[in-house]
């Protein structure tokens, strides 16, 4: 009976629609000033003004009539009448009254969606694959090389992927066509089964965070909270609500004691600390860390792998970190191999190693805990894969 009633899905399309009609919308609106200023400085005549005050018109009526849909109001009408028919000892009466307080929750977002034009409104996740890749194509000029060619993946929500690869594989680039910088020529791109195309990016986007490799050039507020509240503000979240967000934010990257601090007074391992903080106060499903340790001192480092480790641990977010520390492999659930912008393997860490031949092949160093035990084995001395230092001396000694 479920199958009949409206689902997340409506609600989905319903609110990319919106986001759709709205920036249409406010594009001819854009236009329409754009006009009135030229006609004001002669530069064109006062009768075009007319096609924009049209084009206007048009595009308002076409967002009304998508914000007037009265699809979701029919659909809880329905399941309340619906619901109504059965009395609590009937075997039908738990169902019903389901599916008519998943209609009231979807009348109740949809109108939330119509307030906020679509725009702010959040997407629901449709599926656990919290990213899928299929033959995502990409070259920076129409004649110049392919540098992201047929990149298919699927990784699942919760998992921390390490993505490598020598200088130039196309690690960056695919970054950004995943967080939307860079439009791919062609293939697709799910995020939690939202497919991506140009016109909801906006609004998929919000799945998304991203830190980059340079700290400094990362920062605009002037203080470490005024920066964490910086992206908070862009989002038009309710002023209520900011300090709390920035406060849990900051605690999960143990920067909550400097948050009246100048962020340029900061060590590189706080500011990047910083960066995540400003991420994670967006409440992103997914974080993509872009060589984001790879400017830093050992200590740096070591504090920003600490974070990462702490938040794959958490199992809340979705991670992909490029690197080219390849010891970082290790903590990784899966690892993407790149190479000339192919995505040459997909797997576990300990699938990745197997062929180690292969990776130096593509002149990728192998982990120094691996050549250890490379060596070990060498020396017929055979220990199991292991994630840190530690784990490996532990073993060595039971030997
Ligand atoms: N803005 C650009 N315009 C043209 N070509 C570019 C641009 N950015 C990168 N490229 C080219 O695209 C290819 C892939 O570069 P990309 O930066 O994605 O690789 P990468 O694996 O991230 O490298 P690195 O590890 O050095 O950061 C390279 O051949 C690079 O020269």
């Amino acid at each position: 009976m479920k199958d009949i009633y409206l689902n997340n899905n409506d609600l989905n399309d319903f609110k990319l629609k919106l986001n759709e009609y709205n920036d249409r919308l406010a594009h001819a609106g854009q236009e329409y000033v754009e006009m009135k200023f030229k006609i004001s400085n002669g530069e064109s005549e006062k009768s075009e003004k007319l096609i924009y005050i049209e084009k206007h018109r048009i595009a308002k009526k076409e967002y009304n009539e998508i914000a007037k849909t009265p699809i979701f109001k029919d659909n809880f009408l329905r399941a309340k009448v619906n619901f109504q028919k059965y009395s609590k000892n009937d075997p039908k009466y738990q169902e019903a009254l389901e599916i008519y307080v998943e209609a009231k929750r979807l009348l109740k977002n949809s109108k939330l969606a119509i307030r906020e034009r679509g725009v702010s409104g959040e997407l629901s996740k449709l599926s656990n694959v919290a990213l899928e890749l299929k033959d995502l194509t990409f070259s920076y000029k129409s004649n110049s090389p392919i540098v992201v060619n047929k990149v298919s993946v699927k990784v699942n929500q919760g998992e921390y992927v390490a993505i490598i690869g020598h200088n130039g594989s196309g690690k960056s680039t695919l970054s950004k066509l995943i967080i939307g910088v860079l439009t791919p020529i062609s293939g697709s791109m799910s995020i939690f089964g939202n497919h991506v195309t140009r016109n909801n990016l906006n609004i998929v986007r919000k799945f998304l965070g991203i830190v980059f490799q340079n700290p400094d050039n990362q920062f605009i507020g002037s203080t470490v909270k005024d920066d964490i509240a910086f992206g908070l503000e862009n989002r038009r979240i309710d002023p209520k609500l900011m300090q709390e967000k920035i406060e849990t934010a900051a605690k999960k990257v143990r920067m909550e004691n400097f948050l009246d601090h100048e962020p340029l007074m900061l060590s590189g391992g706080q500011k990047q600390r910083v960066a995540i903080a400003s991420a994670l106060a967006l409440s992103p499903d997914i974080i993509i860390f872009d060589e984001a340790t790879s400017m830093l001192d050992p200590k740096g480092k070591r504090e920003v792998k600490e974070i990462m480790v702490e938040l794959k641990n958490t199992r809340e977010k979705t991670i992909f970190s490029i690197t080219h520390d390849m010891d970082e492999i290790l903590n990784a659930d899966k690892v993407m191999v790149m190479n000339n912008g192919k995505l040459v393997k997909f797997g576990s860490p300990e699938e990745i190693l197997e062929d180690r031949n292969f990776l130096r092949s593509i002149h990728l160093d192998i982990p120094f805990i691996a050549q250890v035990e490379e060596s070990l084995e060498e020396l017929g001395i055979k220990v199991s894969h292991s994630d840190n230092l530690d784990e490996l001396v532990g073993k060595i000694w039971k030997k």
